[in-house]
């Protein structure tokens, strides 16, 4: 029930009484009241929610008894079911704008529903083995509950229908109030219920499928699965229904509800859709509905408690909902006040005043007649998008730092007049679908593999921005699951001709401000060379994305990333999410682009694992293929890459005469090389390979495929990613991502940045400098995630012992300049472990750019720590750095001097 119409019945109760009076004794009415009142009673519904309906229906016929009374109180029952009814509708209304605002995510999660569904032969079936919490199912609970919240009073109403009335019936004096909460404690129970209903062909105001609900209604099976359980609820997001005119239905006899409503009373009346009729019974109180303006919560049920339910949605507390309560709930994060204010005046310039879902019923009833006029003129026949632009939905998205999310659907929808249509719920959901797609923006810069420049062009990519990865193919549309790029990233132009329009839908879609900003810079950073237009343009401080709380890949993986923090209210740090390294045209970066295809087994073909003898490609290596059938890393070739990692020997390692990277943190006093270890490569067959899709050796630029979580680590090391899980060694579980630039460009960015940016350690691709004498520093690459990366610029460090070891992968190029650093499991790694990675940090390198952090990674062989430890107990003693900084193990620990 509206609070508002709660309001306005006080004062109309007073109305009514008085006007009764006149009409009829005190005494009569209050026995009609009490009859009417019993005869509710009877069909177990109390006077609580008769009285304010009873109120309506008065004033609705005139204060003509003999209508209400009319059937043994008929009108009056159907009124007031009428009303739950459009608690539900709204509810799955919510639901549907849940599901579109997730749409991305859905679409993965419809997948992993079917994955889910082959493995919940495991009776612990659920959770760990199906991803994160799977929004869908949370959906379809909260519909579950919503719709198990109804069914007392949808007994009582088929009970009421069927002429068995009773009293026992139990029913709720108040209607559940319908709040939208999903608890960071999640049930995990697999939902039994249908999704959320929607019929394309059904007008704003969803109601559930008609069909279902005449199933439910008639079908005595499904009643009696019907369970009356109230969930416990808490008030909280509001959805703003707007009504839409009652259309006069000739084809169906008039019943007395519709025979005062088409004695004008259209101004308060609301009908789902023509065809909604169609399915009642003719002449039935139900075959012309009539639904006020009301404001509606959502309802679902109260979480029950199950392991590893790490996410968090919850909605804030109950919105007051007022009559000076502004129409526009703006988000903190997406959406451009300056827009939305816009939007909404040149609106109210137009001729049709929008009539916002906050006005009382009472007020939509006066002047309903006068806008209806004016929207009539506005709104014809056919005129959908100008219908749709003034019923603008206005979906907002809002998230705290909690996780607590508000979605906020204000439908200002002008009354039409009688005999036009209603927009179609097609229509509604174009309009929310891509205020949702603009609101979330795009995030990543693609070359599509179509613009792909032959060999003899390749040069040209330097001045494009360019998507690497996209050279596999394995972002191509068609290929199982990914979600075809164009439909949402914006291709940027790699023609050079990029002019930083891509930050302007990086953030946001509109971004006016933003967008002036970034051109300012790109004028002012632009030099001849076209150096540094994305690193100075782009700081955290301008980027402001929206991260999905379902998802902060936004759907760009193949696999949900869920995101949990039970630690702390702190928020994600602003970045762009990318699934590839990119490369921005402004980058001085200089890998031999020339030597793309190169490398490829045109001779192979079908699957190349599969062959008697290694393709071109693993002969490129080791002249074996590196990951078994089953898509692991092969054992031999796993404990190679961990031992040359952890064993910091001499013979690994290639010390430079001159260091690049030195050179670059320096550039006049370079310090010697400290060393690079000099690693194993992996070789993928790719686009160019004569073998298919499925080629058992291609893995890594298949992307994460891996049930993952971002989560808030305890220990004080900020966002950690686990497993969802169990992970068998070998197996990849992704790549480490970032803006592909030179290490001198990153030092520089350091150099420029403000306090308040905060870079994090770039991952420096070296692993195979040593094969060239020395090397230019435009040659000398890293990768920076502080900006762009995905979800491994959450791994924590951990000195030595770490979960996951780093093998660098070529895949579309040869060149050893570049190269995909992608991330294997070191170790069998078991449901919810935290995953870490050794940065190969030399905690004592006092001269990075990136002040080393202090490392809580709780290995028993830290480096920072037994650092810290030793000089603590040595007191004046310094230690010097052990040369392979793991003394403990290897046994070279030793003292370099002491002072006394
Ligand atoms: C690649 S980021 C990892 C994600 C990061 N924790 C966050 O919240 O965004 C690296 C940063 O995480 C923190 N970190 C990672 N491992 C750590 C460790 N073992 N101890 C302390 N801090 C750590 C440090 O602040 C480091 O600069």
């Amino acid at each position: 029930m509206c609070l508002l119409e709660e309001l306005t019945g006080a004062l109309e109760v007073y109305e009514l009484a008085s006007q009764k009076t006149a009409e009829m004794s005190s005494k009569q009415t209050k026995a009609r009241v009490a009859n009417a009142f019993r005869a509710m009673k009877d069909i177990g519904i109390s006077e609580a929610m008769v009285k304010p309906v009873l109120k309506k229906l008065l004033k609705l016929y005139d204060k003509n008894w003999e209508l209400i009374e009319e059937e043994n109180y008929r009108a009056l029952a159907d009124a007031i079911f009428e009303g739950q009814e459009a608690e539900l509708t709204s509810h799955d209304l919510l639901m549907l704008i849940l599901t579109l605002a997730n749409k991305h995510s859905m679409k993965t999660v419809d997948r992993e529903a079917s994955e889910c569904s082959k493995k919940k032969t495991n009776a612990e079936v659920g959770y760990p083995f199906c991803t994160m919490p799977s929004l869908k199912e949370r959906l379809e609970q909260q519909a579950q509950a919503a719709e198990e919240s109804t069914q007392p009073l949808k007994r009582a109403r088929l009970r009421y229908q069927d002429g068995r009335s009773t009293s026992s019936a139990a029913a709720t004096d108040r209607g559940p109030t319908m709040p939208l909460i999903i608890p960071k404690d999640e049930p995990t129970e697999p939902p039994n219920i249908r999704s959320p209903e929607v019929n394309a062909s059904q007008g704003l105001v969803l109601t559930p499928q008609p069909s279902a609900e005449n199933r439910r209604r008639t079908d005595p099976q499904l009643l009696g699965k019907v369970k009356g359980k109230q969930p416990a609820y808490s008030e909280s997001l509001v959805v703003h229904e707007a009504c839409d005119p009652c259309q006069p239905n000739s084809a169906t006899s008039p019943s007395h509800a519709m025979k005062l409503r088409d004695r004008g009373k259209q101004s308060i009346c609301l009908q789902t859709s023509s065809g909604d009729k169609s399915l009642f019974p003719h002449g039935s109180p139900q075959a012309t509905r009539k639904k006020e303006w009301k404001v509606v919560r959502g309802c679902v049920p109260a979480p029950k408690k199950k392991r590893a339910s790490n996410f968090a949605l919850i909605i804030p507390k109950e919105e007051p909902v007022t009559d000076d309560m502004p129409q526009l709930v703006l988000p903190d994060a997406i959406i451009d006040p300056e827009q939305s204010i816009k939007r909404d005046s040149s609106d109210q310039n137009g001729s049709v005043r929008e009539l916002s879902c906050f006005e009382p019923s009472a007020s939509a009833s006066v002047n309903g007649k006068e806008r209806n006029n004016r929207a009539a003129e506005a709104i014809t026949n056919g005129e959908l998008e100008l219908a749709s632009s003034q019923f603008a939905s206005n979906l907002e998205i809002a998230s705290s730092p909690l996780g607590e999310v508000k979605i906020s659907l204000s439908c200002n929808l002008p009354l039409v007049r009688p005999d036009s249509d209603m927009p179609s719920l097609e229509t509604v959901l174009q309009l929310v679908d891509d205020k949702y797609q603009n609101s979330v923006g795009p995030s990543t810069i693609d070359m599509h593999p179509t613009h792909l420049p032959s060999k003899s062009s390749a040069t040209d990519l330097g001045a494009g921005a360019l998507r690497l990865n996209s050279l596999t193919g394995a972002n191509d549309p068609q290929s199982n699951g990914n979600l075809p790029l164009s439909e949402t990233q914006p291709v940027i132009s790699c023609n050079g001709t990029d002019d930083g329009s891509h930050l302007e839908e990086m953030n946001g879609g509109d971004g006016h401000a933003t967008h002036t900003e970034n051109k300012e810079h790109h004028v002012e950073e632009t030099n001849g060379l076209n150096l540094v237009v994305a690193d100075h343009s782009v700081t955290p401080e301008i980027i402001k994305p929206l991260h999905d709380l379902f998802d902060i890949a936004k759907g760009q993986e193949k696999v949900i990333i869920s995101l949990v923090n039970e630690v702390n209210s702190e928020s994600l740090p602003s970045f762009y999410y990318i699934r590839e390294n990119v490369v921005f045209q402004s980058a001085s970066v200089n890998f031999s682009l020339s030597h793309i295809g190169d490398s490829s087994c045109s001779a192979c073909s079908g699957n190349c694992l599969s062959s008697s003898a290694p393709c071109a490609c693993a002969h490129l290596v080791r002249g074996e293929f590196a990951y078994t059938t089953d898509g692991l890393v092969k054992d031999g070739l796993l404990k190679e890459c961990i031992s040359m990692k952890r064993d910091l020997k001499k013979q690994n390692q290639f010390f430079c005469k001159e260091c690049p990277l030195e050179r670059s943190k320096s550039d006049d006093t370079p310090e010697p090389c400290k060393g690079h270890l000099v690693r194993k490569f992996i070789k993928e067959c790719w686009l160019r390979c004569g073998c298919n899709k499925q080629c058992g050796n291609r893995v890594v630029q298949r992307g994460i495929t891996r049930n993952l979580q971002v989560f808030m680590t305890p220990e004080g090391k900020g966002w950690g990613l686990r497993t969802l899980e169990d992970l068998p060694e070998g197996a990849f579980v992704c790549e480490f991502v970032g803006e592909v630039l030179t290490n001198s460009e990153f030092f520089g960015r350091i150099l420029r940045s403000t306090k308040q940016e905060k870079y994090s350690y770039p991952i420096v691709l070296d692993a195979h400098w040593g094969a060239k004498k020395s090397l230019k520093n435009e040659e000398a690459l890293c990768l920076d995630a502080s900006n762009y990366g995905n979800v491994a610029r959450f791994i924590s460090h951990r000195c030595y012992d770490s979960n996951l070891v780093e093998i660098p992968v070529k895949v579309e190029t040869s060149d050893h300049h570049y190269y995909r650093l992608a991330l294997f499991t070191a170790r069998k790694i078991t449901v919810m472990e935290e995953l870490t990675w050794d940065y190969g940090i030399d905690f004592d390198d006092h001269d990075h750019p990136v002040k080393a952090f202090h490392c809580q990674c709780g290995s028993k062989f830290c480096r920072n720590i037994r650092r810290s430890i030793e000089l603590k107990e040595c007191d004046k003693v310094v230690v010097a750095v052990c040369p392979d900084r793991l003394s403990d193990l290897c046994g070279c620990h030793f003292l370099a001097a002491s002072f006394m």
